[in-house]
């Protein structure tokens, strides 16, 4: 039994986090570990953005409107940062995660936890993100953790209660990391299936994309539904294949993410979906959404991954031809509806 476990709030505890990525959820996810009592530093590329985090515990650009917790600090120097970090919390774009990630190699401390906020598979290997986070910062899997659930940061910024998926093949290291952000309005539970839910969560973004297609172009709830419910499908399947936990789809990681993704308008891959089934190109797409729509990089190396494994990913693959190989939109609803006929189930 490995489903998502319960975990007691935490009392405060004076960790030292480094969360890398001054962006919506790095930001976000900074104020929930020190609301959790953590002392945290975030590094951010922009000069302007750390320097109104620390000294006005304002991030208007990420998270507007919201007041910061006031002990957070930002730097750009992401050594700085790292050294002496109990957990490195990573919230930058996965395709980039590597190439930040080695030049912290020699910085992280010999006993920190690799946190990753990230949900995304890497384009060119096909590695999850905590495989890119083992590889590039030279560390086992028992000091790597991953984050995942039904987790928009715009609600949780206002502080509005939601849960969240601690997975990590140390229980000690899900542990601890759950009480480093376990807080009023942020509920953590642990699971061991570090495949399921990472794969869950990278994979629940090209589904969004999907549902905004649908939905930009008029598509009611039924298609919605439709493609949620077989969505969910095909990241089981994909899981499944990788050797991950079956109770971990059905679970917040899984559908709840899943949910939480494809009906908030909020999302930035729902949204980006959205203008594509409106007529936008890719490209108008990216610039209209703004911020970070993982899907769509990682509907390619998802599908890739799924191919490798003869694993039949039909949605992931519509979206693949739909923004990056041209079929027109209205072609998206055909490729899916006439596929042969085969019995429900994964
Ligand atoms: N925003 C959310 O609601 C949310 C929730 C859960 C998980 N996530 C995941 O967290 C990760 C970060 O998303 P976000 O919403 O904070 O994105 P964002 O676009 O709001 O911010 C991205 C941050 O990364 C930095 N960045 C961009 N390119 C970079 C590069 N090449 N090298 C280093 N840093 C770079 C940006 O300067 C910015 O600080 C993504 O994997 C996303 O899927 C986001
Ligand atoms: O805005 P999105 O589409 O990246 O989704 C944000 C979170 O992953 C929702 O849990």
């Amino acid at each position: 039994m490995t489903a998502d476990r319960d975990v007691p709030l935490a009392q405060p505890h004076a960790l030292r986090a480094a969360v890398l990525g001054a962006g919506s959820w790095g930001t976000t996810f900074a104020a929930v570990m020190a609301d959790a009592g953590c002392e945290v530093t975030i590094w951010g590329r922009d000069e302007k953005v750390c320097r109104t985090i620390t000294e006005e515990h304002r991030n208007e650009r990420y998270v507007p409107g919201v007041d910061l917790p006031a002990g957070i600090t930002a730097t750009t120097d992401a050594r700085a940062a790292v050294r002496g970090a109990d957990l490195v919390v990573i919230a930058i774009p996965s395709q980039s995660a590597r190439a930040t990630l080695e030049t912290l190699r020699d910085v992280i401390e010999p006993d920190a936890v690799a946190v990753s906020l990230m949900k995304g598979v890497e384009l060119g290997t096909d590695r999850r993100m905590s495989q890119v986070v083992a590889e590039s910062l030279g560390i086992g899997p028992e000091r790597i953790a991953v984050v995942s659930g039904p987790n928009l940061a715009k609600e949780i910024a206002h502080r509005q209660p939601t849960a969240t998926v601690v997975a990590s093949t140390s229980e000690e290291t899900a542990q601890l990391v759950a009480k480093a952000c376990a807080s009023s309005y942020f509920r953590p539970y642990t699971n061991p299936d570090v495949v399921g839910v990472e794969l869950c969560g990278a994979v629940k973004n090209v589904i969004a994309l999907a549902v905004g297609i649908s939905q930009g172009r008029g598509l009611g709830y039924n298609t919605m539904a439709t493609v949620i419910t077989r969505g969910l499908v095909e990241i089981t399947r994909l899981g499944l294949a990788l050797g991950a936990d079956a109770e971990t789809f059905p679970g917040l990681a899984g559908m709840g993410d899943l949910m939480a993704t494809c009906a908030s308008p909020d999302s930035r891959n729902h949204t980006l979906g959205n203008h594509i089934g409106r007529g936008m190109t890719l490209e108008e797409a990216i610039a209209a959404t703004g911020g970070t729509a993982e899907g769509v990089k990682s509907s390619r190396s998802v599908l890739e991954l799924a191919d490798s494994l003869g694993v039949e990913m039909p949605i992931t693959h519509a979206v693949v031809r739909v923004l990056h190989e041209g079929l027109p939109v209205d072609d998206l609803a055909a490729l899916l509806l006439a596929r042969p006929h085969k019995a429900e189930g994964v």
